[in-house]
């Protein structure tokens, strides 16, 4: 694939010459022929000295007509489609009328296809509630361009107002303010200026209850209240996100529980994160990825990496920030043990996910080649916030450090930035206070070198230490053993159990495993699934199992077609895949299955089954 923008890898708009201001949408949403259907009407600012033509990004759209608005007139314009280019789609080229500088107004009336992957679309079957349908959309990377004509590329940030024509009966939320909503017509408006990728909707039998001053929890009634409950410390989250990062621009800020099969933990679509029920453990010991989501409305939604490419901006800066909230709410001893997992979690994606692909483990990548979705994994989470802890110790610790993150978010704010500029800003910010920690950082070796992180920052192992102790006494020892060990008698909490697994799923090879262990195993620590709803626990027991070549396949696929969360959905394919007994299996499961996943979760488990789809 060439690259196609100077600006964006992954986008054949042009936001050096012309970008997007402002976009009013109009959406009719029909169940019955699963398709979006409306126009928008899209302002742009000419940033050159004039254009003849405007190029957007569409992905399987039906472009009905563009109109120019000129002094309240329509005029229609010639526009044209290329055939899709996969992962990318298609160059939609509008030729205006004449050179044209300043400012222009496009109306595009559009519909989308049924098979817009940024949608996905349920049957009332499919729902907890089982009497209406469900359809909810997830845009990043670059999936926008399927449900409206846009720049989509994170370079280009817009606001805009939304009218959603919805059945009467089903609630319809975006990822904005709701401005009202009567008789089947919901109105959103987003006055932040957002990228495409922050851009979602979700129309269903969806349901409130008040969680906070300023945040309301949505899901089906099914699971309203226990979503409740479970995610209760949303405020407290947001006061600490709000200590560290500056005043939230975003007014509300609520929870939309989706169905099982949204791909992803969460995603930080502005005002209303959407969330995955696998972090509904009962126990509040999965909500971290709230806390990373409300980081997010800085890191990523107020500041945004201006390309795919530096990622690591958007995902490193987040957990960065999510592990600092944790760290001051629990601990800083709990700050470090969530870094130190992250590091567990690196290794596992870098030894197996990124085996073959080990240029894709620079925090910094190329995506000329590649599509985002396949390039997605921990590493620049994981190495990303592993560099700017580095960086924070390096300069002198939180205190030094703070006041820089918040003046970073704060210049900024509204913007889409590259590496070169948070670099750039480090020199301009420190170098009069600390010239000499400046030298000592190694920028290239950081962002281009494959791999671990190069350098691993001095972590308080406290919490940590606990867990390699009981990993150490399964991977080395007897049952016998085992059973009488004194360990055993320490309790251990979820996420020390988790950290535990991870540990001996890393060290598979010499552990080990068989029948008679993974049972013990299970019993000691009350990870069978009438013991525990902890998905990140049942997720790795499942990953034990069948590195212990145990055919327990129903119990496999009892999870893994429970939820279908990439995170875990893709290892156990993958781990079944490099199986002779497995991968048969697997893929038999994948075919009946994959019709309930989300476009991008069946795309990415049939690559790592290595079949068509
Ligand atoms: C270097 C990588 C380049 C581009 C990847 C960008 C986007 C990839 C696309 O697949 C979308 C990702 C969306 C992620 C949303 C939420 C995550 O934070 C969830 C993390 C995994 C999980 O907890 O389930
Ligand atoms: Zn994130």
């Amino acid at each position: 694939m060439p690259r196609l923008s100077t600006t964006d890898p992954s986008s054949y708009s042009q936001p050096e010459l012309v970008k997007i201001k402002h976009i009013d949408i109009d959406w009719s949403i029909d169940f019955g022929t699963k398709t979006i259907s409306g126009f928008s009407t899209i302002q742009f600012v000419i940033l050159t000295k004039f254009i003849e033509e405007i190029l957007l990004d569409v992905s399987d759209i039906n472009v009905e007509s563009v109109n120019v608005i000129n002094e309240g007139c329509e005029i229609p314009l010639k526009f044209t489609i290329t055939d899709p280019v996969n992962d990318i789609g298609s160059k939609l080229t509008i030729m205006l009328p004449t050179k044209t500088d300043g400012e222009v107004t496009l109306k595009i009336i559009y519909s989308t296809s049924a098979n817009a992957s940024a949608l996905q679309w349920l049957t009332p079957e499919q729902t907890l509630g089982k009497k209406h349908p469900y359809v909810f959309s997830q845009c990043q990377a670059i999936h926008a361009r399927s449900i409206l004509p846009c720049q989509d590329s994170p370079s280009v940030k817009f606001t805009y107002n939304a009218v959603i024509r919805h059945s009467k009966v089903l609630t319809a939320l975006m990822s904005s303010i709701r401005q009202g909503s009567e008789n089947g017509i919901t109105r959103y408006s987003q006055t932040v200026p957002v990228p495409s990728y922050l851009l979602a909707i979700a129309v269903g039998d969806i349901h409130s209850k008040r969680i906070g001053p300023r945040s309301l929890v949505w899901a089906e009634k099914e699971i309203l209240d226990e979503a409740a409950e479970e995610y209760s410390d949303t405020e407290t989250f947001l006061k600490t996100a709000e200590d560290i990062c500056g005043p939230y621009l975003w007014k509300d800020y609520d929870l939309l529980v989706m169905p099982p099969s949204f791909p992803f933990g969460g995603m930080e679509n502005p005002s209303l994160t959407f969330v995955t029920p696998t972090t509904i453990a009962g126990d509040k010991s999965l909500v971290d990825v709230v806390a990373h989501e409300i980081a997010h409305s800085w890191t990523g939604n107020l500041v945004t990496n201006a390309n795919f490419e530096h990622f690591w901006l958007n995902e490193g800066f987040t957990v960065f920030v999510e592990q600092k909230i944790i760290g001051r709410i629990r601990g800083s001893e709990y700050r470090d043990f969530s870094a130190l997992h992250g590091l567990s979690d690196l290794k596992d994606t870098i030894k197996n996910q990124l085996a073959n692909e080990p240029e894709l483990t620079k925090l910094v990548v190329d995506l000329s080649n590649v599509g985002p979705d396949d390039a997605f994994s921990s590493v620049p989470y994981m190495k990303g916030s592993t560099f700017l802890r580095y960086l924070e110790d390096l300069f002198g610790g939180p205190i030094v450090f703070e006041p820089f993150l918040k003046s970073y978010l704060n210049k900024f704010k509204y913007e889409s930035i590259l590496t070169k500029d948070f670099q750039k800003y480090v020199y301009e910010y420190f170098n009069d206070k600390i010239p000499d920690k400046l030298e000592q950082v190694d920028w290239d070796k950081w962002l281009f070198t494959e791999g671990m992180p190069i350098i691993i920052p001095n972590y308080d192992t406290k919490v940590y230490d606990a867990c390699k102790n009981h990993s150490d006494l399964w991977a080395t020892k007897s049952l016998d053993e085992i059973k009488s060990s004194p360990l055993l008698k320490e309790q251990l909490t979820s996420i020390q159990k988790i950290e535990v697994l991870s540990e001996l799923l890393e060290n598979s090879e010499i552990v080990d495993l068989n029948a008679e262990k993974v049972d013990l195993l299970t019993a000691t620590y009350e990870m069978s699934k009438s013991r525990t709803r902890n998905a990140e626990i049942r997720f790795r027991l499942m990953r034990l199992v069948i590195k212990a070549r145990l055919q327990r396949f129903d119990e496999i696929f009892d999870f893994a077609n429970s939820n279908f969360r990439m995170k875990f959905v893709r290892p156990i394919y993958r781990d079944l895949a490099g199986w002779d007994i497995g991968k048969p299996v697997a893929i038999e499961n994948f075919k009946k299955v994959k019709d309930q996943m989300m476009k991008v979760c069946a795309y990415t488990v049939a690559k790592d089954l290595g079949i068509d789809l």
